[in-house]
């Protein structure tokens, strides 16, 4: 397989409801996607999943970008490639810009399944029929609005309820939300909102028998999270803290992760994804995917991820109708009884409609 082009797209397209985290409020959704083209005519897909501003971390759409004109398409254009792993080796002598690097690697991912006839969750040696997810849940105005909410998701049959926090907005609202539903799984995530010298409120947590808390302490920590989960009996989960396998093994050695949250676009990719996955499995430390308010593209790169084996908690990979009026691929990612059904199709399974994807391009390029 050669690449011999690559389009980048910035897409923007309006969230149903607005998505509130402790580090802001996202209103619309600016993104990048990148399509690359092989010597036969076999077209891929790649979503960014870099945010407009860098709040989550610090790459953005337009250093995403800029990354993938200046060095990264140039690395790839008319490299012969056996395999999609190899991308991962080629990147190596770039440093970090993981969603930048993602973003073409899952393109070329989707290229080699189709190649290969088999859909992207057999290429990278998933066997499930269908994956379990949960959804993830801003904050919101009130408690009251936040249970409703709750309870819709409920009846919709989500596996489990992940509710954002904020100092301020944890301890009345987790005990109201077991109170009122008991046997609920929920779990809380922080995105590094609290330090450490916060363990207190933290561990007033533990009342409420939480599947796990995710990312408390600073976005770049892996000593302070240790020393919390030995004051803490709610399992912490890293989410932002891991970049790749060896952030993984540091941080589960030191104890500071119980579960990891693998974000394709956080490690590089869906190779860096699968090996973080493996490593996981080999020492007991369950994994999930986590999301990123992806379009089709990047929700149905979670889907195939999320066909391996160690994915044993349900991802936030909600349904495309969660997010948007309209999504970018037919047909839509559906969610039936809390779950999903894997696409058999070759590739990623899902067709990217051009009509819908051109009315929410603002700019694009091709590269060749
Ligand atoms: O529904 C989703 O895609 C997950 C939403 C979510 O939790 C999230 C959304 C934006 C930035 C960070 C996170 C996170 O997982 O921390
Ligand atoms: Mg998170």
């Amino acid at each position: 397989m050669k690449i011999t082009e690559c389009t980048i797209r910035h897409l923007k397209m309006k969230l149903k409801e607005p998505f509130t985290t402790s580090f802001g409020t996202f209103d619309d959704k600016d993104f990048l996607v990148l399509e690359a083209k092989d010597e036969s005519g076999t077209i891929g897909w790649g979503e960014s999943v870099a945010f407009h501003s860098p709040w989550y971390n610090e790459e953005t759409l337009q250093t995403n970008w800029h990354m993938l004109e200046d060095f990264l398409i140039p690395l790839i254009l008319n490299k012969e490639l056996q395999h999609p792993d190899e991308v991962n080796e080629l990147f190596k002598p770039i440093r970090k810009n993981n969603m930048a690097k993602s973003t073409i690697e899952g393109a070329i991912w989707d290229i080699y399944a189709q190649q290969t006839n088999q859909s992207l969750a057999a290429a990278l040696g998933g066997k499930k029929d269908n994956i379990e997810v949960g959804i993830s849940i801003g904050i919101q105005k009130s408690i009251e609005d936040l249970v409703a909410l709750v309870d819709g998701f409920v009846n919709e049959g989500y596996k489990r309820m992940k509710i954002k926090i904020k100092p301020g907005w944890d301890v009345e609202v987790m005990r109201t939300l077991r109170e009122t539903f008991p046997d609920v799984a929920f779990m809380a995530d922080a995105n590094s909102a609290y330090r450490l010298t916060d363990a207190e409120t933290l561990k007033q947590l533990d009342a409420f028998n939480l599947t796990m808390i995710e990312q408390p302490l600073a976005s770049d920590d892996i000593i302070d999270h240790a020393a919390l989960q030995k004051l803490i009996d709610t399992p912490i989960c890293l989410d932002e803290s891991i970049h790749s396998l060896e952030d993984a093994r540091k941080a589960v050695e030191l104890g500071s992760t119980k579960i990891i949250n693998i974000k394709i676009g956080r490690v590089g990719g869906l190779t860096e994804a699968k090996k973080i996955h493996d490593y996981c499995e080999a020492n007991d430390i369950p994994v999930w995917c986590g999301g990123m308010l992806e379009s089709g593209i990047g929700r149905a790169h979670n889907v195939a991820l999320t066909t391996l084996s160690n994915f044993i908690l349900p991802g936030d990979t909600a349904g495309s109708s969660r997010y948007w009026e309209k999504d970018i691929i037919d047909p839509e990612v559906v969610v039936k009884d809390g779950l999903i059904e894997v696409p058999q199709k070759a590739g990623i399974g899902y067709e990217v409609n051009r009509e819908t994807i051109d009315l929410f391009t603002v700019a694009q390029k091709t590269y060749k």
